[in-house]
């Protein structure tokens, strides 16, 4: 099984964190290579330019692809589906035109030109608003375009909107929202191995943003502080070796709760409290 990797560009460190997280470390290198063994055997990655992850995976030369929503919606790919948001790489592809210039609205570019380096998203866009521009396909750069004359308007991805704002442009309309993707190709999606990767990463997002809470707890308190614990499911309650007449109680709970909870099981007779990340989390 052959999953398919942006090589570079800003999706290729955090892909291949991820994966090394979820426990498929590279074995022979990531770096100016085109393929990278894992420590299973069965699955190997492919590294390809973020664009081209799509029409790899449809065509065969990997079965899993990792790469933006928005490049599997230019790529035109209809034999591969999602299998799960990994919520990094968030993006907008939008419609952006000069500040205090003609351009308004979608209607306003009747008859104009918009530059892109994602035309297929460009083209459904326009064809459902029932206003045709001229789209003409750049390879990067594209904020520029509007002050060449080359174009009057662009769709282009923004996130932080710092670039659009020095080449003084603003948002007419939103495209498409994106972020990175983990999709197969259709055929291989009942695969064991497919459900394993899938299960592997999903449990490295699972665990994101949760803490694993440990203290020591008077038994006479136990349900005073198990009432102070939120999050999933009951707390894990253990004996300890020699620990008298206490016990310990371990528990998941969500980091936005951590500093809260640890004030109030202290309240409630805890003490000893330890905080620890935690790396995967299987459900
Ligand atoms: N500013 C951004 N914020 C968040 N995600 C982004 C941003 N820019 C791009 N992306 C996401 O990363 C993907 C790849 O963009 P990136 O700029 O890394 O590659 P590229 O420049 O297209 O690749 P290459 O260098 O191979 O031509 C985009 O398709 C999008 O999903
Ligand atoms: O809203 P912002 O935070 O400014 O991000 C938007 C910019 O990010 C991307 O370019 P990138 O930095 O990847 O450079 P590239 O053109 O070399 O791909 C994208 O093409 C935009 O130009
Ligand atoms: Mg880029």
């Amino acid at each position: 099984m052959r999953i398919a990797v942006p090589n570079k560009g800003r999706l290729h460190e955090p892909t291949i964190d991820l994966l090394e997280r979820a426990g498929l470390h590279l074995e022979n290198g990531a770096d100016r290579k085109l393929y990278a063994d894992t420590v299973d055997p069965d699955i190997s990655v492919l590294f390809a330019r973020a664009a081209d992850v799509p029409e790899y995976v449809a065509d065969g030369a990997a079965d899993l692809g990792i790469t933006g929503l928005d490049q599997v919606h230019e790529a035109r790919v209809d034999t591969v589906s999602e299998l799960l948001d990994l919520e990094f790489g968030r993006c907008r592809l939008v419609l952006a035109a000069p500040e205090d210039g003609a351009i308004e609205t979608v209607a306003d570019l009747a008859g104009k030109t918009v530059a892109t380096e994602f035309p297929n998203i460009t083209r459904e866009f326009f064809a459902e608003t029932g206003v045709e521009p001229d789209i003409v396909e750049v390879t990067g750069a594209t904020e520029l375009t509007p002050h060449v004359e080359m174009a009057d308007a662009i769709v282009d991805i923004t996130s932080t909107g710092t670039t659009l704002k020095m080449n003084r442009l603003a948002v007419v309309e939103d495209v498409l929202s994106s972020s990175v993707r983990l999709f197969g190709r259709e055929d291989v999606l009942d695969d064991p191995k497919v459900r394993e990767v899938r299960t592997a990463l999903a449990s490295v997002k699972q665990a994101e943003g949760k803490r694993y809470l440990m203290m020591n707890v008077p038994e006479d308190r136990l349900s005073d502080v198990r009432d102070v614990i939120p999050g999933m499911g009951g707390p894990t309650v253990m004996d300890i070796a020699n620990g008298g007449e206490k016990v310990a109680v371990h528990a998941v709970v969500d980091e936005a709760d951590v500093f809260e909870t640890i004030n109030d099981a202290k309240q409630a007779g805890a003490s000893d409290v330890l905080v620890t990340e935690i790396e995967r989390l299987v459900e």
